[in-house]
């Protein structure tokens, strides 16, 4: 059995980047608007404090503004939701991103749909999910979209395959699932509950895996094949027991003898998911002043 390509998210999502900032220096010197990105982080979490260091350092890399409030882990969800508002009137604020999980004394849906529609770059307002739903343009969750068009470059036509998406969140696997419809994929989703998990995924051409769990899909589960699109960030222990290393939750040695395509982890999804992050930032901003969307 041959090995399986790689899927190189690092240099996808690098080149589309590339794309965005091209679009964005055109924006400044043709219109004079700079897109803008706020990210409001609330608490001390350290693998979130990585993240949004590394979407605001993006974000500037590709000529947009980044605005970053952190919030201390006690804020109460009237700050929280003035601080919202706050960014929702601000003119030179085109995408607003609460970065989930919140401390549970927070109600999460409450706050993300107190972002206003238009500048809500995650996807996860409900009107942006309805929107999704029914075929009508909104804003599409970053993960999923960056799931998507790393499928779309491996496959091109999506139509008529058999996608499993295993995991079923707001923000991953419910909108994937409803992005690989939209591609007419015959789509399943699997979950804790599903009976026959590897029997499920046997059948796959597309498996996407967004589950949380370090490694739990394994090579013999995998369609001769098939394209896996690994989402899970899991940080586990090293092997000789100094500090941490990132795994996905596929089995990526077992599976790449079996598929046909495979995204790494890390270099796969995680970087998609940022500059899908920009992209839906440029959106936004070109929508807010009436200018055509680019095709990127
Ligand atoms: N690369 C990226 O950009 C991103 C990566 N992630 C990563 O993706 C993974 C999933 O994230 P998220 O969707 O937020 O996670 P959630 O914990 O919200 O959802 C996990 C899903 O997996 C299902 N599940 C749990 N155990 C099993 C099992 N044994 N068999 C089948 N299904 C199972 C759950 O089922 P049930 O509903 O029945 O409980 C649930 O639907 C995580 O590793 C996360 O870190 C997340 C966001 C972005
Ligand atoms: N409102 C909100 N929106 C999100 O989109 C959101 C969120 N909250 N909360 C957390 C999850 C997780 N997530 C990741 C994005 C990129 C990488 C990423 O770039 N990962 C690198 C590795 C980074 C590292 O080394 O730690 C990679 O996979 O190569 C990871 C995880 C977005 N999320």
């Amino acid at each position: 059995m041959t090995q399986a390509s790689l899927i190189d998210g690092k240099a996808f999502s690098a080149d589309l980047r590339g794309r965005i900032a091209t679009h964005v220096a055109r924006l400044k010197e043709e219109h004079g608007i700079t897109p803008g990105l706020a990210v409001v982080l609330v608490g001390e979490d350290p693998a979130s404090q990585v993240y949004v260091r590394s979407k605001g350092k993006q974000t500037v890399e590709a000529g947009m503004a980044s605005f970053e409030h952190k919030l201390p882990a006690d804020t109460s969800e009237e700050t929280l939701l003035a601080k919202v508002r706050e960014l929702n009137e601000d003119p030179a604020v085109h995408g607003i991103l609460v970065q989930l999980p919140l401390p549970k004394h927070l109600d999460s849906d409450l706050v993300i749909n107190s972002i206003d529609v238009a500048k809500d770059v995650d996807g996860f307002h409900i009107s942006n999910v309805g929107l999704l739903a029914t075929g009508q343009k909104s804003l599409v969750p970053c993960t999923p979209l960056g799931c998507i068009m790393m499928l779309k470059a491996e496959l091109g036509d999506l139509s008529g395959k058999e996608a499993v998406v295993i995991g079923r969140s707001n923000i991953v696997g419910k909108p994937m699932a409803q992005l690989l419809l939209a591609e007419s994929c015959t789509v399943t989703i699997a979950h804790s509950r599903t009976a026959d998990l590897a029997g499920t995924v046997r059948r796959a051409d597309i498996v996407v895996a967004a589950v949380g769990r370090p490694q739990m899909v394994p090579g013999e589960w995998i369609k001769p094949g098939a394209t896996v699109i690994d989402v899970g960030i899991n940080r586990v222990p090293k092997e000789d027991g100094e500090g941490h290393r990132l795994v996905g939750d596929v089995d990526f040695a077992s599976a790449k003898e079996v598929a046909g395509a495979i995204t790494p982890v890390p270099g796969g999804v995680g970087p998609m998911t940022i500059a899908c992050l920009l992209s839906n930032t440029l959106t936004a901003c070109c929508r807010a002043n009436g200018i055509p969307e680019p095709e990127l």
